[in-house]
Parts: C-alpha cells; sequence; structure tokens
C-alpha cells in the first residue's frame, strides 16, 4: 500500500536524513517508525505526502508513484496526525473535524453529520465537545480530535507523528489502547513515528527500528525483542525487553489453570468436602450460566458449619482480564489488587486463571516461539513446576 523503494533524503545543507530506504507498509497494517532523535523518521513520513521530496528513490501509494500526484489531492487521501495537532483555534471542535470533508466539496450538512460520527467513534459526544473550542478541551481531548479529524474524509492511509506525545502518560496509554480499538474497526494504512520503543512494541503490527538515516531491523514486535537484528537494535530495545515482551504477548486459553470451581447456589457444605478432598485453599465462584461472580475461601466455607450457600460465602472477584489482553494487563492487575492471581474471562464466561508460574511460562514460550519461529503452544517446555 505505502512502498519505498531505494528512498534517500539529502537536504540542502548536505545532511542525509535517509538513505536508501525500501520496505513496504501493507494495506490494513500498522507500521512504528522507532529511534532516536534525529534518525529520520519524520523526514520518511513526511515525504509520503509531499511536505518533503526524496532527493532519489520512489514512493509508491496505492500502487501509484506519488511523484506524478498533485501534492493536494495526494493529501486529501492521507489523514494525518501530528503532537501539537493543528487544530484551527477559532473554529469549533465539530468544524475542525469537518475541514478535510469540507475542502473536498461535502456539503456543509453531511460534513458536519460525518463530523460528528467520528467524534462519537473517538469517545467525544459530539453534543457535548462539538461546539466548544480547542481551548476548551484537555490536552487528551483534543488529541482525539486531531484523530478524528484525519479520519473525517474515510482516507485509506494515517501518517501519525508521535501522536500520543504532548500527553500525560495515564492518557497516553488510553490513547493508544483506544486507538488499537479502532483501528481494529477502520483497518487504515498506518504509518506511526515514536521515538518509545515501548509504544512501538505495543502499536505496531510491525517496527522499523531506524538507525542513523537507515532501517536496521524491520520486522514483528516479537522478533525485535526476540531476535535484534543487530547490537544496535538489542541495545535500542534494551534490557529489559523481557519485560516488553508483557506487553505484546496475549493470554492464550493454553496458558491458564483450571482450579476448582463452586456454584453461587451451591450448599456450602459440599462445596467445603469437595475443597477438603482436593486439598484445595480456594475455589472460584460462578454464576448459574458459568459467568464469574468472586471466589471462596475453604477457611471461609468451613466456618459456614453446614449452613448456607456457597454465595452467603463468596467474595467478588476484583482481578480479572479478558482472553487475548496482554500479559502486562493481567499482571498490572495482580499488583494492583495484591492477588496471587487473576481469573481470565471469554465473553462474559470464567476461562480459567493465570498465576504468576503461568504467566513466566507463558512469556517463556513467546521468547522460544519467535526464536525458531513456532506458534506458542508447540513450543517443548519443563517449567519450573515440573522439575
Ligand atoms: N530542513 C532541514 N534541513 C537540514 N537538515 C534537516 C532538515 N530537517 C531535518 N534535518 C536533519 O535530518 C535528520 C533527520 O531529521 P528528522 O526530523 O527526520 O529526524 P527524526 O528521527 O524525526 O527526529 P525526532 O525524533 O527528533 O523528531 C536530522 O539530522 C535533522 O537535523
Amino acid at each position: 500500500m505505502i512502498r519505498f523503494e531505494q528512498v534517500s533524503k539529502v537536504y540542502p545543507d548536505g545532511t542525509t536524513a535517509v538513505d536508501g530506504l525500501s520496505f513496504e507498509v501493507r494495506e490494513g497494517e500498522l507500521v512504528t517508525l522507532v529511534g532516536p532523535s534525529g534518525c529520520g523518521k519524520t523526514t520518511t513520513m513526511m515525504m509520503v505526502n509531499r511536505l518533503i521530496e526524496p532527493t532519489s528513490g520512489r514512493i509508491l501509494v496505492g500502487g501509484e508513484d506519488i511523484s506524478g500526484v498533485d501534492p493536494v489531492k495526494l493529501r486529501r487521501r492521507i489523514g494525518y496526525v501530528i503532537q501539537q495537532v493543528g487544530l484551527f483555534p477559532h473554529r469549533t471542535v465539530l468544524d475542525n473535524t469537518a475541514t478535510v470533508p469540507a475542502l473536498l466539496g461535502w456539503k456543509k450538512p453531511r460534513a458536519r453529520e460525518r463530523a460528528a460520527e467520528l467524534l462519537d467513534l473517538v469517545g467525544l459526544d459530539p453534543q457535548v465537545y462539538g461546539p466548544r473550542h480547542p481551548a476548551q478541551l484537555s490536552g487528551g481531548q483534543r488529541q482525539r480530535v486531531g484523530v478524528a479529524r484525519a479520519l473525517a474524509a474515510d482516507p485509506p492511509v494515517l501518517l501519525m507523528d508521535e501522536p500520543f506525545g504532548a500527553v500525560d502518560p495515564v492518557t497516553r496509554e488510553r490513547l493508544r489502547h483506544e486507538f488499537l480499538n479502532l483501528q481494529a474497526t477502520v483497518r487504515k494504512t498506518v504509518l506511526m513515528v515514536t521515538h518509545d520503543i515501548e509504544e512501538a512494541v505495543l502499536m505496531g503490527d510491525r517496527i522499523a527500528v531506524y538507525g542513523q538515516g537507515r532501517i536496521e531491523q524491520f520486522d514483528s514486535p516479537g522478533a525485535v525483542l526476540g531476535t535484534p537484528a543487530t547490537p544496535y537494535v538489542a541495545e535500542f530495545v534494551g534490557a529489559d525487553r523481557g519485560l516488553k515482551r508483557l506487553s505484546v504477548t496475549r493470554i492464550e486459553p493454553a496458558d491458564l489453570e483450571q482450579p476448582p470451581v463452586a456454584r453461587l447456589d451451591e450448599p456450602a457444605a459440599g462445596a467445603a468436602g469437595r475443597l477438603r478432598e482436593a486439598g484445595a485453599n480456594w475455589a472460584v465462584v460462578l454464576g448459574g450460566g458459568g459467568e464469574l461472580h468472586g471466589w471462596v475461601s475453604a477457611d471461609a466455607l468451613e466456618h459456614a458449619g453446614g449452613r448456607g450457600t456457597v454465595g452467603d460465602r463468596a467474595r467478588r472477584m476484583e482481578a480479572w482480564v479478558p482472553v487475548g489482553a496482554p500479559l502486562k494487563q493481567a499482571f498490572s492487575e495482580m499488583l494492583q489488587h495484591d492477588a496471587g492471581w487473576v481469573a481470565v474471562v471469554d465473553g462474559s464466561r470464567f476461562a480459567g486463571v493465570l498465576t504468576p508460574a503461568k504467566l513466566h511460562e507463558a512469556l517463556r514460550r513467546s521468547v522460544d516461539a519467535d526464536a525458531h519461529g513456532i506458534a506458542r503452544d508447540e513450543v517443548e517446555f519443563d517449567s519450573v513446576s515440573d522439575a
């Protein structure tokens, strides 16, 4: 969809910003460009919408050599999100969002309707925020308007230059996840610049790790973390790349442990007997439809003295995550609730629990799977608990 063929850029003062760049972003793919300051990321991106012209080489968008496309027309096909957002201060949020459709000659009501739809999509109620001016928004809300505006004309390609850089870390984390959810629906071809390897790993389907003006490695996040192509990449991703892998390794059903379960409406005495027999200290408590309710300790059931139901003694479950969530989220839930395990749900149904030992095992499997280019459940593995 976006293809670089031997692209170089030498600025008039002789600075070589990029040197012989060749890579491709597939349709619907999100590629992150990551590297230290001054390595040529922004230059790369700005050549795609012809804000900067390459010195040599070709760039194709949708199979078309863009050097022959009128830059203004080209830019209307390419959404552009930048750190400083660049909203017009004297226009309302709704009109800012409708800028590109208006430029494309859409009738005003249709452009505004589309803008309202987009604001809704990025989590801003158009009734509340549409009439406001940019100065009346928080940094995070402005950033969302920037994304809505870039998507308003439904461009196939999106360029994002440090899109979440200007907000606090908590908002940044939320915007990243919101954008990933949005991308799962809109499936744009996205080129995103960041200097933060963690962001690159979290957001990218593939990552281009830049050295000075050149790509040192162009690969999946798992491969960049697992098998860095050069010592430079290894140093750039950092010694804590095992930790970063927590963000990109998703919980699979095979990672889970199946603890004893008890039903909410079951007599406490029966459940207590079962736990005793199994030598278990606790059970997960499920509702009638297999949905997660909470947990109950063997002690609490014993103290019921043979009276009442499991539900009378059960405690609500605070620490839970959905199947498919990153391991990091499970780990963070464990820490936040000071829990020795987290429940994992598949839709509304309980799927199993993740313990620290299982989390470690999933991480080890993911490292081995990437190193050998195989699926995680094909990895032969001796766990500490088997020893
Ligand atoms: N107009 C220009 N004239 C001369 N040199 C330039 C110009 N614009 C950028 N450069 C140089 O080109 C190199 C690449 O710059 P670029 O902005 O692409 O890097 P970057 O990786 O995006 O950096 P950052 O993360 O700091 O934004 C740098 O050495 C920069 O100083």
